[in-house]
Formats: C-alpha cells, sequence, structure tokens
C-alpha cells in the first residue's frame, strides 16, 4: 500500500477575516501533527512562540515539527513539492491565500498537482462576522468565494449578538450551497475537523497556551461539528453509494473511509475521500485476514446524522450475488 497522502488545505478569506489568527491555533493546537504552512509573509505567523530551529531560505523549522515557508504564486508548485517530499516528514499542508487572491486559482493548481503524495484536503474560507456585509457590499466577488468553499468559518462572533449571528450563518449558508459553516472566535475551531490528528508525541516542548486550558473553549469547538461513523459487512452498491454521494447532505465537509463493493473483478478495498464537493477513489489492499467490510467517517457541522446513516444504510447491497460490474464505471471517474 501506498504511503498516505498529503492533504493540502487552502485557507482563503477577506483581508482582516482571522487567517493568520486561524492558522496560528492551528499550529499551537497542532499536537503531534506536521503542518507545512505556506504564508505570503513569515511576520505574521507567531514564530517565537514556536522556538525557531533554524532558517533555510524561505523555510522556516518550528520547533515543534512543523514547517513554515514564504512564496509568491509562481514559486507555489516547486515549493509543495519540496514539502511533499518523504523527508519533511510532513502530514499537512495548509496554504493561506493572501486576503485578494482568488481562491479558485489556487485551488485549481493544487488539483492540477499530479505529485501523488499530495492530496486536495478543501478549501476553508473565514468570514469576519462584524465585517462581512459591509465587504461583501465594497466586493461583491466575495460572495463568489463562498461559493467554492468546502468549509465555511464564520469568525469574529465575540463581536456580534446572537441575532446577528443567526441571520449571519443563513446569509453565509446559501451563498456557501449548504457547505458546513462554523461559528468561531479568533480563528479556535478544532483541528481534527480539517484534517487528521496524530496524537501529541511525549512532551514534545510544546507551551499550553491560555487557550489550551480553558476547557469551555475547547468544548465549544467540540460542539461546533459532530462526526458520524458507517459501517456495513454486507457490500455496497456502487449505484446507489454514487447516488447518494452527487448529493451530499448539507453540512457535509469531509468523508474518509473505505468501501467494500465486492463485485467481480473489484473485489479490492476501494479507499473514499471526498472534501466539500471534491471525491476520490484509490484502490488499495485488504490486509490479510481482514474481513472486507465498509467503513466510512463523515464530518461536518450542522448534518442529520441519522438521516446520513440511514442515507449509506440504503446503499448496502440487496442482492446475495451482485453481478452489475458495469456500475463500476460510475466509479472509475473518480479512481485514481
Ligand atoms: N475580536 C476578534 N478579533 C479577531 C478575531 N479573529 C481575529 N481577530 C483580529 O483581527 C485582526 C486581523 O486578523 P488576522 O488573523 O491578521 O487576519 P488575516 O485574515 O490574516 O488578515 P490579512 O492577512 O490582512 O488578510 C487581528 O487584529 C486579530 O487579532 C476574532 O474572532 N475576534
Amino acid at each position: 500500500m501506498g504511503r498516505k497522502q498529503i492533504p493540502v488545505v487552502i485557507v482563503a478569506g477577506f483581508l482582516g477575516s482571522g487567517k493568520t489568527t486561524l492558522l496560528n491555533h492551528l499550529l499551537s493546537a497542532s499536537g503531534g501533527t506536521r503542518i507545512g504552512v505556506v504564508v505570503n509573509d513569515f511576520g505574521s505567523i507567531n514564530i517565537d512562540a514556536m522556538q525557531v530551529a533554524g532558517q533555510v531560505d524561505s523555510m522556516i523549522s518550528l520547533g515543534n515539527g512543523c514547517l513554515c515557508c514564504l512564496v509568491d504564486a509562481s514559486g507555489m508548485d516547486a515549493l509543495l513539492e519540496r514539502l511533499a517530499r518523504p523527508g519533511a516528514g510532513i502530514d499537512v499542508i495548509v496554504i493561506e491565500a493572501s486576503g485578494l487572491a482568488e481562491p479558485r486559482d489556487l485551488i485549481r493548481m493544487v488539483l492540477a498537482s499530479d505529485n501523488p503524495r499530495l492530496c486536495y484536503g478543501g478549501l476553508v474560507e473565514v468570514v469576519d462576522g462584524a465585517e462581512f456585509e459591509s465587504s461583501r457590499r465594497r466586493h461583491p466577488e466575495l460572495d463568489k468565494h463562498l461559493r467554492y468553499a468546502d468549509l465555511v468559518v464564520l469568525n469574529k462572533i465575540d463581536r456580534i449578538d446572537a441575532e446577528q449571528q443567526r441571520l449571519l450563518h443563513k446569509t453565509v449558508t446559501e451563498l456557501s450551497e449548504g457547505r458546513p459553516v462554523l461559528p468561531a472566535s479568533h480563528g479556535r475551531v478544532d483541528p481534527a475537523l480539517l484534517f487528521e490528528q496524530r496524537p501529541k508525541r511525549d512532551e514534545v516542548a510544546r507551551q499550553l497556551s491560555f487557550d489550551d486550558l480553558d476547557d469551555d473553549h475547547s468544548a465549544h469547538a467540540h460542539a461546533a461539528y459532530q462526526s458520524v461513523e458507517f459501517s456495513s459487512a454486507k457490500p455496497l452498491n456502487p449505484r446507489r453509494l454514487m447516488a447518494f454521494l452527487d448529493s451530499r447532505p448539507a453540512g457535509l465537509y469531509r468523508m474518509k473511509g473505505f468501501v467494500h463493493f465486492g463485485l467481480p473483478g473489484h473485489r479490492q478495498k476501494h479507499v473514499l475521500h471526498t472534501v466539500g464537493g471534491f471525491l476520490r477513489f484509490e484502490r488499495s489492499r485488504w490486509e490479510q485476514g481482514e474481513a472486507h467490510h465498509t467503513h466510512l467517517v463523515l464530518i461536518g457541522a450542522g448534518i442529520d446524522a441519522d438521516a446520513v446513516r440511514a442515507g449509506l444504510a440504503e446503499c448496502v447491497e440487496t442482492d446475495p450475488a451482485p453481478s452489475d460490474t458495469q456500475a463500476m464505471l460510475l466509479i472509475a471517474p473518480y479512481l485514481r
């Protein structure tokens, strides 16, 4: 089986919406996950707190195993290539788009990468809860940016009241066409929502900040999203699964796991990865002695867990000897 792919997450949002604040939060809450951060400006990242270990040209090694790189758009491809090298030991790459960048161009660039070690990890659009309405009047293109988002962080909710937050949540959900919207203050979202987290390596010198110690905040971060699991020992019907994936439930952000189709010629383990509207299957091998089965984890905000489980239960094959191998053609465009 190949090495795990490195998701590339793009963080975008209008000037001052809180992108760097969110990044700094991800870095300080990364635990044992090694993040490769790509920014336009080193100055904004809280490097002191990360104990700078050494500086190599445009790449700074942060004390906790994370790397921070400075780049302009033209150098991005080469930089991603460097960060993806196994020797760099990076688990996830986060690119902070400049406040005026067109997120679509960055998404295209990541999707166009033919580096087999990289995969698209989603566009996180940070919205300034206090300024959004006035910013979008001046910059109508902000509405369009939300359409490309896979996850929206509705930031600075400490600056608005509950009613404003409710209205904004509604507007942003509409503009993003049903993508999950996560309320936050100071960018404090649970990193587990954005990427797989490694357990903290034993007592790596990591300074706990007061934010980390504040149970109330972490409880909020956790309560803001759900994760739903689904398992089946029986094979899934590819047609029905594709129909489910074509109309993914509102609020769903990520889906990961593997699928057992069990059709003649397609008995491999099919690893599934979705972010927002993006979908990818990869064929893999079952471990020796591993029972063929399906296991999926769905992560989102405001999803109806029972409806999601029921929808997936309907994808379970009812034919005891399925033979519709043609249905696998529906999967083929998403296989890599
Ligand atoms: N009250 C409040 N202030 C916040 C919050 N998040 C960020 N800020 C402040 O907002 C300002 C802008 O935050 P940044 O994280 O620098 O925003 P940015 O999107 O990276 O800004 P640019 O790089 O200029 O586009 C800073 O002064 C932050 O401290 C929040 O949730 N509440």
